[in-house]
């Protein structure tokens, strides 16, 4: 049987309640604290610790109080939270689950020290940990989907509880069909809600798409939106647009990262160091979206760059003898077809 470790960090000497610093209880409009509120990310490999990072840094930037003012939210986005949902908790204590100690290692050391109540538990069995949880996030690779939640003491642990997938290709159905109960009963007790945030998340400027099945209740609604929404920008989906919104919110960061990278090396040969090409380069993108997102089509971002017998021009051209656009269409489109491939690998098992 392997070992299971638990890690608590505690962040200053204050009294802790069910091991939350009572700082960080969430206080109701009249200021009476309400119940600890947990949430566990079971497969918290580099996605899971992204939003435990990004969460954890929100919180922090809004104290006890978890005010959320502060969210990004353009004028297009369907849905975005300013303020946390009055009504219902939001989480003031976390659980990272992992298999291995290596990896409890790689999420201690980027957690620091958090100003807040974290729990890391490695091992092969998260039930015991994911007992104590509100919510969990799903953070294995499709894959692992059936060894995650497969066995009936994690099923168990996650009756009528909020469980939001982060897993690519992977649909609600899928998952209620491996969270249903092996003697027959065929209504499943746990809300699935699907999300699909990107790595972005540690920086709190996640893209993320969330589809939530007809039905969801508005209190579970309001809190997703508030947990995704203090890390970036939230948008809600339906079923049929899912894989292609994971290709463009959560592989693109790649395609951009691949864009940087061409032009950092243009720049090291044009005699630039990398590290000062590095901040230019990734500037010059985060100004250019940030136009995009301010209203700009990209086309007037270009035409207003591109002066006649200019130099961008002679660049754009360049560019375009690669056929840029097409061939980032068709990455897209190639991502999009690999999602829908992950989902159905899984289903083959
Ligand atoms: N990476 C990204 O940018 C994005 C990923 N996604 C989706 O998010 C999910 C996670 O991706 P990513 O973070 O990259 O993957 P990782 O491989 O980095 O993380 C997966 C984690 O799941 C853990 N795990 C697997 N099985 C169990 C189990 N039975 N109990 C507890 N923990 C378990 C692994 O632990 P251990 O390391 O110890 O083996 C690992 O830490 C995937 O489904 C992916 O499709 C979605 C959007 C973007
Ligand atoms: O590439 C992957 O498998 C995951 C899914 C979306 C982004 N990363």
């Amino acid at each position: 049987m392997p070992k299971e470790f638990h890690y608590h960090y505690k962040i200053d000497n204050s009294t802790f309640l069910r091991g939350v610093p009572m700082a960080s209880l969430h206080r109701s409009a009249q200021g009476v604290p309400t119940a600890p509120h947990t949430l566990a990310i079971l497969g918290c490999g580099a996605l899971g610790t992204a939003i435990l990072l990004g969460v954890l840094a929100s919180i922090r930037a809004h104290g006890d109080s978890l005010d959320e003012n502060e969210t990004v939210s353009p004028a297009n986005a369907v849905a975005t939270q300013k303020s946390p949902p009055s009504s219902s908790p939001t989480p003031n204590n976390f659980i990272a689950c992992v298999r291995t100690a290596v990896s409890a290692a790689r999420i201690t050391k980027a957690l620091g020290t958090p100003p807040c109540n974290v729990t890391i538990h490695h091992g092969h069995d998260s039930a015991p940990s994911l007992l104590d949880a509100d919510i969990i996030i799903l953070g294995c690779q499709p894959i692992d989907l059936h060894s995650c939640l497969g066995n009936d003491t994690i099923k168990a642990a996650l009756h009528g509880k909020l469980v939001i997938s982060l897993l690519a290709g992977v649909t609600i159905s899928d998952i209620e069909s491996v969270l249903g109960w092996q003697d027959g009963k065929s209504y499943v007790p746990t809300t699935v809600i699907r999300a699909m945030p990107n790595t972005a998340s540690v920086v709190r400027q996640s893209m993320t798409v969330i589809e939530a099945p007809g039905g969801t209740s508005a209190r579970t609604l309001r809190m997703v939106d508030w947990l995704f929404s203090s890390i970036g920008i939230v948008q809600h989906i339906p079923a049929s647009k899912f894989d292609t919104c994971t290709a463009l919110c959560a592989s693109t960061p790649a395609f951009f990262a691949l864009f940087l990278e061409g032009l950092i090396d243009g720049a090291v040969a044009l005699g630039l160091t990398r590290s000062e090409a590095q901040i230019m380069a990734a500037q010059a993108m985060k100004g250019s979206a940030e136009l995009v997102l301010a209203g700009d089509h990209p086309t007037k971002v270009k035409e207003e760059i591109t002066t006649p017998g200019g130099s961008t021009i002679r660049g754009v051209l360049k560019l375009e003898q690669g056929n840029l656009r097409a061939v980032v269409a068709g990455a897209l489109i190639e991502c999009k077809t690999a999602a829908e491939g992950l989902g159905a690998r899984n289903r083959e098992k």
